[in-house]
């Protein structure tokens, strides 16, 4: 069976249109207009148990919305979803005892009462019998040192301390898909490495499939084997990273603060033959922008070798949001969307047997 079964899912939203003026406040009051917002066009996908996909796109491409119908948090306006083998919004009670949620912005932990409260409340709402409960707290607490918080109301945790537990919260009830809408946004490098280290092995040891929202490419690259990119509610691209890396980042760019002004001429020549180029970031910083093609270690051997005393290094890494904006600019979009559509489609074909009949499942909005 698979995870996650998408077939043509639309979502489309009512707006209320308001009018201006006072003539037009009046005439809302009486004859409201709306105009109609489709956020998820028709989309098509699947996912076998056990990936660890990444979901991504510029704000407002679809992703939160999508997510929300595959929690069964919203109804979709028309098309088939099946997450583990349920129809998320009409079988909610079965249906989210198999899922875990990570919302990176809202929590699932009541404010103002210790940690642990708020887990024993999940493990009723969940059904979690006491001494499976305990056993699977043990594990992840200690998974993620946890010990010391357990007693402290969630308001007094830091967002990182805060993250770890909305993670057990998610897990406490041992589901087999986890949804994470960005789990490491704003935490700092050392809380997001331990999060992606922590994800792998349970993907690893328990086969939990994740499917990840982030506009961190670090996520993905940890994690990801898998990325499905969005754009203004359409699947643009449905593959692996590397490709979707190497075909639309054009490079990395590294850093150099020296400590005098430095000769952007001199260190041409230091790199001369590499491929690489140089510009000015400001009076002590350039910066070296090296193709996909080039040996990092080797230019960066050259400049450190060169001579000139160098204060600090930093390479750029380039998030989701400059790929996908990248594949705009390059033009390129449209055909290479045209062939990976074609290859969603045809990916659905397959799997297309395993869905269910043919009656489609529509609703209104919420
Ligand atoms: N409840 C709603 N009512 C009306 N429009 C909505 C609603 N929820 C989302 N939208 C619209 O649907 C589109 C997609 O929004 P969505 O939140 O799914 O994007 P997203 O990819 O998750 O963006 P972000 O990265 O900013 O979270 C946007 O144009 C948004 O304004």
């Amino acid at each position: 069976m698979l995870a996650i079964d998408v077939h043509d899912l639309r979502k489309q939203f009512k707006v209320q249109k308001n009018r201006e003026g006072l003539t037009g406040a009046l005439k809302d009051l009486f004859k409201r207009e709306y105009n109609e917002i489709t956020a998820v066009k028709d989309i098509s996908f699947q996912i076998p148990q056990g990936e660890i996909c990444g979901y991504i796109g510029e704000n407002g491409a679809g992703k939160s919305t999508t997510i929300k119908m595959l929690t069964g948090i919203l109804v979709p306006t028309s098309g088939h979803i099946k997450v583990n083998g349920y129809v998320p919004f009409k079988e909610r009670e079965k249906f989210v005892k198999e899922i875990g949620v990570v919302f990176g912005q809202r929590s699932q932990l009541w404010w103002d009462i210790g940690v642990i409260e708020s887990f024993q409340l999940l493990r009723k709402v969940y059904r979690v019998p006491e001494a499976e409960f305990r056993k699977r707290l043990d594990e992840l607490v200690e998974r993620l040192q946890l010990g010391e918080l357990l007693n402290r109301p969630v308001r007094k945790l830091s967002l990182g301390q805060r993250m770890r537990c909305e993670l057990v919260a998610s897990l406490l009830h041992n589901p087999s898909i986890l949804f994470l809408d960005e789990p490491t946004i704003g935490l700092d490098i050392v809380v997001k490495t331990e999060i992606r280290d922590f994800l792998m092995k349970i993907n690893r040891e328990q086969g939990t499939t994740i499917l990840l929202t982030t506009h961190d490419l670090q996520d993905i690259e940890a994690l990801c084997s898998r990325v499905v990119m969005l754009d203004d509610g359409r699947i643009i691209y449905d593959g692996g990273l590397d490709e979707l890396k190497s075909r639309w980042s054009k490079g990395r760019e590294i850093h150099f603060q020296f400590a005098e002004p430095p000769q952007l001429d001199d260190l041409r020549q230091l790199t001369e033959g590499l491929g690489v180029t140089w510009t000015q970031e400001n009076e002590l910083v350039a910066a070296m922008f090296l193709p996909h093609a080039v040996n990092v270690s080797d230019a960066l051997a050259r400049v450190v070798g060169g001579g000139g005393s160098i204060r600090d290094i930093k390479i750029v890494e380039t998030n989701t949001d400059e790929i996908v904006r990248e594949i705009y600019q390059s033009g390129s979009a449209s055909s290479e969307a045209t062939r990976k559509l074609g290859h969603v489609a045809a990916n659905a074909g397959t799997a297309g047997q395993a869905a269910t009949g043919g009656k489609k499942e529509s609703a209104d909005n919420e």
